[in-house]
This record gives C-alpha cells, structure tokens and sequence, in this order.
C-alpha cells in the first residue's frame, strides 16, 4: 500500500470512530446565527497595512464574484500565500459577518490537510484580506478543460477523488456543508507532477449543528443538487451531490447537466437526467460509473455518504483496465476565457437579470469564467453561483 493511501486510511479510520482529536473546535452555540452561520472567530484580525509584510507579485491567482486572489511573499520568511481580498460590502449591503463565517470555517478546519490553510487575516476601509496556504497547482477545473495530454487519467481520478472525499468527510463529520464543491473551489499543491488537493472558497458554508433546518438558495446552477431547486431542506447529501458531477466531470470533460439555457439546467438536474453512455465514458470503469450513480440520486437520504464513498470499491483498488490511451477521454478543444478587466480589480457587479425559472423564486447570475463541454454537445460557459435570496426555518 501506498504511504500516502496508508495515511489517508488511517484519517478516514479516525472519523469513523468519531475521534475526538477530529473534531472541530465548537463554537459557542450562541456564536452561530439560525442559519447556521458562525459570528465568532478567533484569529485576530490585524489592522496594520497589508502591503507592509506583503509583496504582491505576479498576475491574479484567481477571480470570484466579489473577490479576487493574488499571490503573495511574507516579507520576514519569504513564504509564498495567497492573498483572498474580499469587498465588505456588497450590492449595497454590508457582509462583513459572511467573511467572519468564512474565517470561522476555515479556522477550525485547520487540521484537516485537505482544507486550505489559513495563516493571517487584515482589515482595511473596504475589505477583509485572507492570507491563505497559496495552491501553485490552480483548479482541477483547468485539467477537465485541459487538452488530452493534461486530461486526468482514471487512476488520477480516484487518489483525488480519495482526497476530496476525506475532506469532506471530516467536514461533514464536524457538522460544516461546504454548499458550493465545483471544479473551480477544488485546487492543487501542483499541477506537474500532479499534487494533492485543496478545497477552498467557504463563502457558502454552513454549520448544521444547532440548525433546525437550512433552506437557501445557493450555489452554481450545473452543481446545484434537485433539493436546492425544490426549496427542500439542504443537508451534508447536498454536497455529496456536488462530488458525483465533480467525478463525472473529471472523468470525461462533460458537464453532465449542463443545458444550453439555464432552464434546461434546471430541468436537467431535477430529473436527473444523466448521460451514462459508452460515448461519454469511453475507456471508464463500470466501477467509477457505478460510483457517479451513487451520488447523482434524487432523494437526499438515498445518497451515498462521504464515508459510504470511501468504502466504494472503485476507490480501493477494484478498476477495470483503462483504455488505450491510458487517459479517461478524449476532449475536443476548449478555448480559455477573454478577460478584459483590470488584473487588480475584482469582477465588476453585474445587473440582476430577472428571474427565469418559477422554480427558483429570484436569483442573481454574473457571466461565465471559463467553459466546459455540456453533458449533451456543445460548449457552454460555467454559471457563476446563485445568490442566496430568502432563508427559511
Ligand atoms: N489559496 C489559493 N491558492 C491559489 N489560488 C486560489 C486560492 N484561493 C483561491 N484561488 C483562486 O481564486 C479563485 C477565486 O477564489 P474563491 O473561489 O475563494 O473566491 P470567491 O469570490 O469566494 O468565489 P465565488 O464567487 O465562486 O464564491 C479560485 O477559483 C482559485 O482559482
């Protein structure tokens, strides 16, 4: 057995006997609102400039819908980071406490190895700084896009399949739903040779402990589980969901429900209408498809667990053989996003279209970053989240 396997079985071993060395460090119950959001943290937030211990170097890491991520040298050790600088107030609203919650969760996840680390957080007027363990590898996305030479191969697969999993087996373990698993929230120490992985973004997280019920309207349409369309009760089979498209992503380079419009999304994953074909999995085990099926069922009790998936036997040792090729599939070229925006601005807030789907009460939608080939033909560019409207309890 591997080393690193034997490492891994060992961590899964210990959440399954519920050790306590595994648990998270508690909140307060007080500390945490009724929708499951923590208001306490324990890092102390650091007012002092930002760029006095930092160099920002190079172009952005990355992008999100209100932050923007750059790479960053601490001055007294040399060290690479990530600096995660987050607008405090957003369409007009202050949401300071949203960030306090993404402290919350990435803080007592510190001793999980497949969360990204946090080290430092500063505040200025505007913003709140997250000085993360920077991910030189980028998102797993760019490697389901990526042409057949830097296509996943089915063994890739199942170690990150493996590490993402133990992540969130400690995640749900501890009471945390991440709510919003996506290509692009999953990155790499590196890239060649192929590292280990880092779930990041907790934007959206919650904790379920203490909660009665969550019910939002959150997350990417193609990621979405059919109990967020419905307004049902979210819960950790949320995020199970999540990581059966991430699989089928990942091993062919299609989106399984990804439509054309947003509505055929939407219809898609409420009927959980999934191409299984020989076409889309040439040279895939029936194990890992048997593995997909596991996680892509409507009902959320009927979902296999993070643990339930880490006993499957397509993540331990049981593949059929690979293709000729050694790779997973075989992708048609995909062309990267135009950006025209400032390298140091975060994306510009865009006008609420208005609502399309009866469904979905409201939501809020800004344009694609990248693409990915749709479950039936085509290319479509990735949605960015849906807003969360309205809370129910
Ligand atoms: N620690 C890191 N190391 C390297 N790159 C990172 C790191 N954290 C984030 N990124 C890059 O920046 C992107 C945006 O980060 P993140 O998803 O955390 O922002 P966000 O604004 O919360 O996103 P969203 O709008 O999807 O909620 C990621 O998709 C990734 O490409």
């Amino acid at each position: 057995m591997l080393k690193e396997e034997k490492t891994l079985q060992t961590f899964v071993k210990d959440i399954c006997l519920i050790s306590p060395r595994c648990r998270i460090d508690m909140p307060d119950c007080t500390m945490m609102n009724k929708n499951g959001m923590v208001s306490k943290i324990q890092t102390r937030i650091r007012m002092d400039p930002f760029k006095s211990n930092y160099d920002v170097v190079g172009k952005p890491l990355g992008r999100g819908k209100f932050a923007v991520v750059k790479k960053c040298i601490e001055k007294v050790t040399g060290k690479e980071h990530a600096a995660k600088f987050l607008r405090t107030r957003r369409k007009g609203e202050n949401c300071r406490m949203d960030i306090i919650n993404e402290i919350a969760v990435l803080e007592s996840a510190k001793a999980n190895p497949f969360v990204i680390s946090l080290h430092e957080v500063y505040e200025t007027t505007n913003e709140i700084i997250l000085v993360l363990e920077c991910a030189a590898g980028g998102e797993i996305f760019n490697q389901c896009v990526g042409d057949n030479d830097d296509a996943f191969t089915e063994k890739d697969v199942i170690r990150l399949a493996r590490q993402i999993l133990t992540g969130v087996a400690w995640l749900h373990h501890n009471n945390v739903v991440h709510l919003d698993l996506k290509p692009q929230n999953v990155l790499l120490t590196s890239s060649r040779p192929l590292g280990d992985i880092r779930i990041v973004d907790f934007g959206l997280s919650r904790r379920m402990d203490n909660v009665k019920e969550v019910r939002e309207i959150l997350g990417t349409p193609e990621y979405v589980a059919p109990e967020i369309l419905n307004y049902e009760p979210l819960s950790t089979a949320t995020d199970m969901w999540s990581i059966g498209v991430l699989t089928y992503i990942m091993l062919t380079g299609e989106s399984p429900f990804l439509g054309d419009k947003k509505q055929e999304t939407y219809l898609n994953v409420s009927q959980v209408n999934v191409d299984y074909s020989q076409e889309v999995f040439e040279g895939v085990s029936s194990l890992a498809i048997d593995f997909i099926k596991s996680l892509l069922i409507k009902n959320p009790r009927q979902r296999a667990t993070a643990e339930d998936c880490l006993k499957h036997a397509w993540l331990n040792g049981h593949t059929h053989p690979y293709n000729g090729h050694g790779h997973t599939r075989l992708l048609p070229s995909m062309h990267e996003p135009e950006t025209s925006q400032s390298e140091s601005d975060p994306e510009p807030e865009r006008p609420t279209p208005s609502p399309e789907l009866v469904i979905v009460a409201s939501y809020s939608l800004c344009p694609g970053q990248g693409e990915i080939k749709a479950g039936r033909g085509g290319a479509f560019p990735f949605e960015e989240p849906l807003i969360q409207q309205e809370l129910v309890f």
